[in-house]
């Protein structure tokens, strides 16, 4: 028996999710677009098995509903769900980045014998649509359910076996929790990203110095300000409350900070950076998703040709996985660092330990 799995809004996170389904013995993955060139496209990338206009043949007789789309369109997409007459046992669940209004929303319509569980994977990236979609996207990564209280075990058992093509961990949290606590780790790292970025752009206006400068650390710590603005806008809006209760607190953090300055208190700058390297230590960050990604080793490289493909062989002889090669900008034009990024430990291991066989200077 075939396992159908509708995506609505096959983007990075819906297409990624169908490259983890796609092509498994027994599931069938169907996805829905809002545009004609959107469908051929899924098709022809080999992200989905069938694609449709039609939001009622998407929806027809599916075992699973992944709703993908912006935060702000998921109310209506449930909305439009529960007027279908969907298969029994049916389990819908979403990825939207906030999970207590969808919650909310679930939670007010009768869905008859169709169960909806919030979902968020927590691992993405400043990228868009289906061209960016991978299957590894979500691998190691936490991947949070918010199954409603009364929701049968069955039907959450069964979500999480489908979740294990992700090789993502899943974590049971409470909508409310989970919207505080995301609020604080990935969508107030957003707006400070780009409240930095805009800050320097109008310095900048004046004085292209300043990005000519700023080309390396600003650009690492600032990566996420890149990121989709519709996504976002929605992200934002919806979680409204929390994130002006970060801001608040935001504020007082700054406002320490420039006391600190006022006061020409170094010793009370020390302490803020000791006890915030204290606590950064301390996190997991070799788990992939949110705003540490990879494995990486960074290695100084003389500047001629060739180097990339030479270090790229080298590794690949050795069968040594190597996820993505970057040159840092701060150091264009001082020969050179290039960074290695691998999705295992153990392949960045082996290749540290080969490059340093070979004479380069290797840093983690
Ligand atoms: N970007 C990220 O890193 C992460 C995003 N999410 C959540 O996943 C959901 C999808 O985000 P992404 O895949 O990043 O976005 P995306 O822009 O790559 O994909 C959005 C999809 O929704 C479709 N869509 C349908 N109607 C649309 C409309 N009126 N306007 C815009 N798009 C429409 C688009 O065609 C596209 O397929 C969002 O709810 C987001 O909060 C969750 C985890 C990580
Ligand atoms: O790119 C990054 O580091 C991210 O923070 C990606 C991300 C974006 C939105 C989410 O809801 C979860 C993860």
């Amino acid at each position: 028996m075939t396992t159908k799995i509708a995506i609505f809004g096959v983007g990075l996170i819906g297409g990624s999710l169908a490259l983890c389904f796609k092509g498994r013995e027994g599931l069938n993955v169907v996805g829905h677009a809002h545009r004609p060139e959107s469908a051929a496209k899924y098709v022809s990338r080999g992200v989905v098995d069938s694609a449709t206009l039609s939001f009622e043949e998407a929806a027809l007789d599916a075992d699973f509903i992944f709703l993908c789309v912006p935060v702000g369109m998921l109310e209506d997409y449930m909305l439009r769900l529960s007027k279908l007459p969907l298969k029994k046992g049916c389990i819908i669940t979403d990825v939207g980045s906030t999970k207590a209004s969808i919650a909310a929303c679930a939670a007010s319509i009768d869905l008859h014998d169709v169960y909806f569980i919030g979902g968020h994977p927590m691992a993405g990236s400043e990228r868009s649509g289906v061209e960016a979609a991978s299957s590894l996207l979500f691998e190691n990564a936490y991947y949070v359910l918010t199954p409603p209280p009364d929701i049968p075990e069955e039907a959450y058992e069964a979500l999480k076996t489908l979740l294990v093509h992700t090789r993502a961990q899943i974590v049971r949290l409470e909508p409310q929790r989970h919207d505080e606590i995301v609020g604080a780790i990935s969508h107030l790292p957003h707006i400070i990203a780009v409240a930095l970025v805009n800050q320097v752009h109008g310095y900048d206006s004046a004085d292209s110095l300043y990005s000519t400068l700023a080309a390396g650390g600003f650009r690492d710590i600032t990566r996420i300000a890149s990121s989709e603005p519709v996504i976002w806008r929605d992200i934002l809006l919806n979680n409204r409350s929390v994130m002006l209760e970060l801001l608040k607190d935001w504020n007082e953090e700054i406002s320490a900070f420039v006391q600190l300055l006022e006061n020409e208190d170094g010793e009370g700058i020390e302490k803020a950076f000791q006890e915030a390297g204290g606590f950064r230590s301390k996190l997991p960050d070799r788990r992939k998703g949110m705003i540490t990604p990879l494995f990486d080793l960074h290695i100084d490289v003389p500047d001629h040709p060739g180097i990339i493909g030479r270090i790229a062989t080298e590794l690949g002889d050795q069968g040594i996985n190597l996820s993505n090669v970057q040159i840092i900008e701060s150091r264009e034009d001082v020969p050179g660092i290039m960074r290695l990024s691998f999705r295992q430990e153990s392949d960045m291991e082996r290749a540290k330990v080969l490059l340093q066989r070979h004479d380069y200077t290797v840093y983690v």
